[in-house]
């Protein structure tokens, strides 16, 4: 469908799209096994016996999001005939950074003023949205503009504005070890973009001022 705002194509950037297959169990316990050779640890000793295997079913959950096409949260839409903003905020998050595979977590934001129709979604919708694009390794970036674009498609709103705070952990517990720092993310799209007041007055209902 293209979306009355002209933006991005829908679907997945990872080739292949959803038809990759299954995440493999025994693929994944094999390479965690040797990481803890690699490591110069014991797999075979108690402690870490099952340890492949339950970090493979862990890295399944921690995953989900790349065997699910995230526009089907948002088929089922109804019409509200509401044209004012729609705000949720404060919607928790947790994603791994694509780079080192360590977690980065915090909140996110989603507004978004729906069509002339007052095409809206059900609250929770939103917040599916957001754990499905952030269960993959990732970038916050492309997080933010997958959840923004993924609203434009499937409601065709007159704007949306997502916001993502996040501490990643690859700054804090290593590297540059700058533990507590954050980063916020943004998308615009539509009326956010275009019109500074509609943007500021979003921005500040999501800052809570
Ligand atoms: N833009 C962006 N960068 C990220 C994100 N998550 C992690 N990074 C950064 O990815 C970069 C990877 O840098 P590299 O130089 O390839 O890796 P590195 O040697 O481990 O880097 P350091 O973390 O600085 O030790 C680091 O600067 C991370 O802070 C993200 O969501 N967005
Ligand atoms: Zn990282």
């Amino acid at each position: 469908m293209t979306s009355s705002l002209g933006e991005q194509p829908g679907q997945d950037d990872v080739p292949g799209g959803f038809e990759r297959p299954a995440f493999d169990q025994e693929r994944a316990a094999a390479a965690i096994r040797e990481l803890l050779l690699a490591a110069g640890e014991d797999p075979d000793r108690e402690g870490l016996r099952d340890t492949p295997a339950r970090v493979a079913r862990a890295y399944e959950e921690l995953f989900a999001g790349l065997y699910t096409d995230p526009d089907t949260v948002l088929d089922r839409t109804f019409d509200e005939a509401h044209e004012e903003l729609v705000l949720v905020r404060d919607i928790p998050m947790y994603s791994q950074c694509e780079h080192h595979l360590l977690p980065f977590h915090g909140v996110a934001h989603i507004g978004y003023i729906p069509n002339e129709k007052g095409r809206v979604t059900g609250l929770s919708k939103l917040a599916r949205l957001v754990d499905l694009y952030a269960k993959r390794p990732q970038v916050q970036e492309r997080l933010t503009s997958q959840v923004a674009d993924a609203l434009v498609r499937k409601l065709e709103p007159r704007g949306v504005i997502v916001v993502v705070d996040a501490e990643h952990l690859c700054m804090g517990m290593r590297g540059v070890r700058k533990a507590g720092s954050t980063t916020t993310t943004s998308a615009v799209r539509g009326i956010f973009r275009s019109s500074a007041s509609s943007r500021s007055e979003a921005l500040s209902l999501i800052r809570g001022s």
